[in-house]
C-alpha cells in the first residue's frame, strides 16, 4: 500500500485541514430537476459536469460527474436562460414598466416578475426554474424578532435595518403594483403581497449573479447588475476555492471557470465574495464554519466597557478614533485582536501625561511597555466578556430549541454563528495570553 493512501490516512488528512467531508447524494432523478433539464436542454444547455446533490454540510448543491481541473470551465450558461431586466422588459410587463413614472427600480421589475410568474403556475414558460427555487429563506429579514434578538449586537442592527428596508421597498411599490390590474382577473393587492415580495427579494438577493447592463431610461438610476441563473445558481459557497465568472460576449454565455481543482463526485463551490458570517448570513442567510474571513465585532460601547470611567479626555480621543476612522471593523479573527482593534485600544488607554503622542499611536509606534500591556489586558478584558456573553447566549438558545420546536432552523443557524464566534474568541483569548506574557 502506498504510504499515506489509506482510508485512515485520508481522513486524517480531511481533518487536519479542515476540508468537510463533501460527497453528496445525487438527487438528477427528482421530477423538478428532470423538467428543468429539459427545460434547459429546450434553450441549449446541456451540462456535461455537474449533478443535483444534497450534501451533509451545505445542503442542496452541485456535485461534479468528472474530476474538474484548475481553469476549466465548469459551466457555460447559454444567455437564452438568464433571466434579465431585459427578460422583464420583453414581457407582458414591459409596456407598463415603460410608462410608470417614477420610473421603477431594476430590483422591482426583476421582483415583479417572479411574482407574477409564480403566481401563473402551470402557464408560466419559467415554471420549470420557479419549481427548483427554494419555498422560503433565512436570510434575517425572514427570521422571527426573537431569533433577531439572538444576533451579535452589530447583526442585530443591520438585520433590522434589512427588516425596514425591504418593508418600504414593498410599500412604495403598491401603487406600481396597482397599475398591473389590466393583465390579472384577482385583485393585485392578493398577488403582490408582503410574503410574496418578500420571497421575491430574497430570491434575487441570494442567487443572483453579477451581470451589468446598460442603463435605460425606463429605469430609476440603481444599478442593473442583477440576473438570475437557472441551474448555475445551485453552486454553494465556499471561502476556500477561486473561481472566475463573467457574461462572455463572444460566446453569449454566463461563464464559470474553475481556480481550484475538484475531484470527482465532490460538491464543486464557487467563491461569493471573501465574506465574514455576518456578511454571509446578512446576504445569504447561512453561516459557514471554519470561514476564515469570520471575526466578532468590537462596538464603541464594549470598546470602552473597561476603561477608567473618569479619563477626562475620553471625549477627545473617541473623536480622534472617529475623525481617523478607527471606531468601526474592531474584531477578533482566528489570529487574534486585529491591529486596528489594538490600536484602537492604545489610543483609549493613553495616560494624561502621554497624551500628545496619540499620532505615534495611530501609526503603529510603541510608547512603553507599560502602555503595551494595559492595552493588552484590556482586550483580553474585553474578549473574556464576550466569551462570557456568548455562552450565555448559547445556553438562551439551547433552551429555546427545547421549548419552541417550530424556531428549531432559525434557532440553529444562529446557534451556529455564536459558536463559530466563541471558537474564534478562544483563539483570540489564547493568543492574547502568550503576547500578555511578554510584559509579566
Ligand atoms: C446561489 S444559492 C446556492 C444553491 C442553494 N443551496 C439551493 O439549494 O438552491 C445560495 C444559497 O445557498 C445556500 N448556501 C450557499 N453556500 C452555502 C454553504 N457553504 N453552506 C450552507 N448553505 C449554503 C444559502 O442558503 C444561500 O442563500
Amino acid at each position: 500500500m502506498k504510504k499515506g493512501g489509506g482510508r485512515t490516512s485520508r481522513i486524517r488528512r480531511r481533518k487536519r485541514f479542515g476540508k468537510a467531508e463533501s460527497r453528496g447524494v445525487n438527487e438528477s432523478y427528482k421530477p423538478e430537476f428532470i423538467e428543468l433539464k429539459k427545460w434547459l436542454k429546450d434553450r441549449n444547455f446541456e451540462d456535461t459536469n455537474l449533478i443535483p446533490a444534497r450534501f451533509p454540510g451545505t445542503g442542496r448543491g452541485l456535485m461534479s460527474k468528472t474530476s474538474l481541473q484548475e481553469g476549466q470551465l465548469v459551466i457555460a450558461l447559454p444567455e437564452s436562460c438568464l433571466l434579465t431586466t431585459d427578460t422583464v422588459l420583453r414581457s407582458y410587463l414591459g409596456p407598463y414598466i415603460a410608462k410608470w413614472q417614477p420610473p421603477p427600480s431594476p430590483l422591482l421589475a426583476l421582483c415583479t416578475f417572479l411574482v407574477s410568474e409564480k403566481h401563473a403556475g402551470d402557464q408560466s414558460p419559467w415554471k420549470p426554474y420557479l419549481e427548483v427555487l427554494p419555498k422560503t429563506y433565512t436570510c434575517p429579514v425572514c427570521l422571527e424578532p426573537e431569533v433577531v434578538n439572538l444576533l451579535p449586537g452589530p447583526l442585530k442592527s443591520k438585520a433590522r435595518e434589512q427588516r425596514t428596508r425591504v418593508w418600504e421597498f414593498f410599500s412604495s411599490s403598491r401603487d406600481f403594483f396597482s397599475s398591473l390590474q389590466p393583465l390579472f382577473p384577482e385583485a393585485v393587492e392578493s398577488i403582490f403581497s408582503y410574503s410574496a415580495l418578500l420571497w421575491a427579494w430574497c430570491t434575487v438577493n441570494t442567487r443572483a449573479v453579477y451581470m451589468k447592463q446598460r442603463p435605460r431610461q425606463c429605469f430609476s438610476t440603481e444599478p442593473d447588475t442583477c440576473a438570475l441563473a437557472p441551474y448555475l445558481d445551485l453552486l454553494n459557497h465556499s471561502p476556500a476555492v477561486q473561481v472566475k465568472a463573467a457574461f462572455n460576449e463572444e460566446s453569449r454565455c454566463y461563464e464559470i471557470r474553475t481556480g481550484t481543482s475538484c475531484r470527482k463526485h465532490e460538491e464543486v463551490f464557487i467563491c461569493y465574495g471573501p465574506h465574514g458570517s455576518h456578511r454571509l448570513l446578512l446576504e445569504y442567510g447561512f453561516v459557514s464554519p471554519r470561514n476564515p474571513h469570520a471575526c466578532v465585532y468590537v462596538p464603541k460601547d464594549i470598546l470602552v466597557k473597561y476603561l477608567p470611567s473618569t479619563d477626562k479626555q475620553m471625549n477627545k480621543k473617541i473623536s480622534i478614533l472617529k475623525d481617523h476612522d478607527f471606531i468601526e471593523n474592531l474584531t477578533f479573527g482566528w489570529d487574534g485582536p486585529s491591529w486596528r482593534l489594538l490600536t484602537a485600544l492604545k489610543l483609549l488607554c493613553l495616560g494624561a501625561e502621554d497624551f500628545t503622542c496619540w499620532k505615534k499611536v495611530l501609526l503603529g509606534e510603541v510608547i512603553s511597555d507599560a502602555h503595551e500591556k494595559t492595552s493588552l489586558d484590556i482586550a483580553q478584558k474585553i474578549c473574556h466578556y464576550f466569551i462570557e456573553e456568548t455562552n450565555a447566549m448559547l445556553q438562551k438558545i439551547s433552551h429555546m430549541k427545547d421549548e419552541d420546536v417550530a424556531l428549531i432552523n432559525q434557532l440553529t443557524l444562529v446557534e451556529t454563528l455564536r459558536t463559530e464566534e466563541l471558537k474564534i474568541l478562544q483563539a483570540s483569548t489564547e493568543i492574547l495570553a502568550g503576547l500578555q506574557t511578554a510584559f509579566m
